[in-house]
């Protein structure tokens, strides 16, 4: 599904309003309307609804709001931030209706001293602000969420947490944001929903679809996207009848040094449970009983070093090759690495320590081979690609690195971000925090070496590989929680995590 910027979004708006056509007061109704619904199936009607309304089309929602909950009999004040400019448009027939209605206190704004008590046990509807914030918040609007943030009730905010920007963050001060235990958000997430410091402010989001014009949507281009479980279950092959274990792959894992062979065995589990045809985990000598016993599906290539990675068999029988878990950092490691890069594979995805070896050689970058996958977490990729001070920041790199160095990059996180050489880029939406948890990324390299191997392209293999990952998260925190979780329970969890894609 696509993400669009505010700024789209407003078009997509306008669009809808001309062609479908619908005026704009009834859109913003249709918008609202389903507001109305989410909260009176969750609150009961005694509690007490403050609306802070602020003078765009965002207040213009929380005013209907108002009026639609009062006359479901909840009990409703409405405090306008009064600007001295007066509502205009939609938000002003809103105020209109309201006033006609008679049901709801109407308090304006002008000064500190009109802010109202906010007891604890109400319930703040936070329409101030929404995708036509130009600036950070300051003066009276900062006094206010700053206000409203210290009461601790619960805050649902319209659209998005006022004082959020859709996108860019970064010249913006959260502390002056509105914290909201729930954002609903009309038809699409905002790209400032995906980055991790904003969870404090957006609380649980969720999308409201308000019938925004299909045609309109589905020409307005964007590089930004999330995945669904429609999309990937698009990408799953049937397999055919008489295919057979040569028809889905040879396999090359490259993992494990002494001390860390746990991990060689976690991927090889995770790429045969992928679903390659054949597997060669190539592991050093201190490795091979102990890969042989616990993954006996798994052939082995032993390496002449006891202790570590230091060469690799011919890789022409293998159709793709996965190098880092487990692997250790040592120069003979890395001269091993080198020499893999210029053997050139085919395809090939790169995590753990080959990621921590290829930052510390920024002129091997250009020895990758082009779509390679690599899958660090937010320190890796910091290694590999430098510092950034936010989450925008760090994206508009990873989206340059792509695209400069011809890499997949699976940027690791709640909501992991795959940028592609073209631009493209996707973000996750399955996956729990029990996944943070050891192992849990050499599961995830695995995956994606077993669905390369197969062949899925690396494309298909990045956006397959993670989601299955954290559907398969998501299935085993059913089964243990999120504290219990360990790695080995997603692989445990593959197969399920499969058959509800395909089912
Ligand atoms: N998506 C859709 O299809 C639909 C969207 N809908 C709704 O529309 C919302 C977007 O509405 P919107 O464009 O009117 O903008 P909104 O955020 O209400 O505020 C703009 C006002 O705030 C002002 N202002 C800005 N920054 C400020 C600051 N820091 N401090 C003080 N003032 C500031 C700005 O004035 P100015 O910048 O000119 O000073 C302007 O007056 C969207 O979030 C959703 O809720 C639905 O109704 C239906 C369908
Ligand atoms: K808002």
């Amino acid at each position: 599904m696509k993400i669009f910027t505010t700024k789209q979004i407003a078009e997509i708006d306008q669009y809808t309003i001309q062609n479908e056509p619908i005026a704009d007061i009834d859109l913003m109704e249709r918008a609202s309307l389903q507001l109305v619904n989410w909260l009176i199936h969750r609150l009961s009607n005694e509690r007490k609804l403050l609306f802070f309304v602020g003078p765009g089309n965002n207040g213009g929602d929380a005013l209907s709001i108002a009026r639609q909950m009062a006359d479901c009999d909840y009990s409703c004040e409405v405090y306008l931030l009064d600007f001295g400019k007066g509502l205009k448009g939609s938000p002003a027939i809103n105020w209109q209706r309201l006033v006609e209605q008679g049901k709801v206190k109407l308090v304006k704004i002008a000064s500190e001293a009109d802010f109202p008590e906010i007891p604890a046990d109400a319930v703040v509807i936070d329409g101030l602000f929404g995708s036509g914030l130009t600036r950070p918040l300051d003066g009276l609007a900062e006094s206010l969420v700053v206000r409203i943030n210290d009461r601790g009730a619960m805050v649902v905010a319209v659209d998005i947490p006022s004082g959020l920007f859709g996108e860019d963050n970064s010249q913006n001060d959260l502390s002056k944001v509105i914290r909201a235990s729930h954002t609903l958000t009309f038809q699409f997430p905002k790209l400032s929903f995906f980055f991790p410091e904003h969870e404090q402010l957006l609380g649980d989001w969720e999308v409201l679809p308000i019938g925004l014009h299909p045609e309109a949507i589905s020409t307005m281009r964007t590089p930004f996207h999330f995945l669904t479980d429609k999309y990937i279950t698009s990408l799953i092959r049937p397999r055919g009848k008489f295919s057979h274990k040569g028809t889905y792959g040879h396999a090359l894992l490259i993992a494990g040094s002494y001390g860390k062979m746990g991990a060689a065995v976690l991927a090889s589990k995770a790429c045969l449970r992928g679903g390659t045809g054949l597997l060669t985990s190539h592991v050093p000598h201190t490795g091979y009983g102990f890969i042989q016993s616990c993954v006996p599906e798994a052939m082995c290539s032993i390496d002449a070093s006891d202790l570590m990675f230091t060469e690799f068999p011919d890789l022409k029988s293998f159709s793709a090759v996965g190098v880092g878990p487990g692997l250790g950092c040592k120069s003979n490691s890395q001269r091993a690495l080198k020499e893999l890069l210029l053997a050139n594979p085919q395809k090939l995805v790169l995590d753990a320590d080959a990621l921590n070896i290829l930052s510390q050689h920024e002129d091997w970058y250009g020895l990758l081979p082009k779509n390679s996958i690599l899958t660090p977490h937010p320190k890796e990729f910091e290694r590999l690609a430098g510092e950034t001070a936010d989450s925008w920041s760090r994206l508009l790199l990873q989206q340059w690195f792509s695209k400069n160095h011809g890499v997949i990059v699976v940027l690791k996180g709640a909501h992991t971000c795959i940028t592609f050489p073209n631009g493209q880029v996707y973000f996750n939406t399955t996956g729990n925090p029990g996944m943070a948890t050891a192992g849990s990324g050499d599961v995830l390299t695995g995956l994606i070496l077993g669905l390369l191997a197969q062949p899925y392209s690396p494309e298909e293999a990045a956006l397959l590989g993670v989601y299955l990952h954290g559907l398969a998260g998501d299935l085993a925190m059913k089964q243990y929680g999120q504290e219990a979780l360990i790695a080995g329970d997603l692989i445990d969890h593959f197969g399920k995590a499969f058959l509800e894609l395909t089912k």
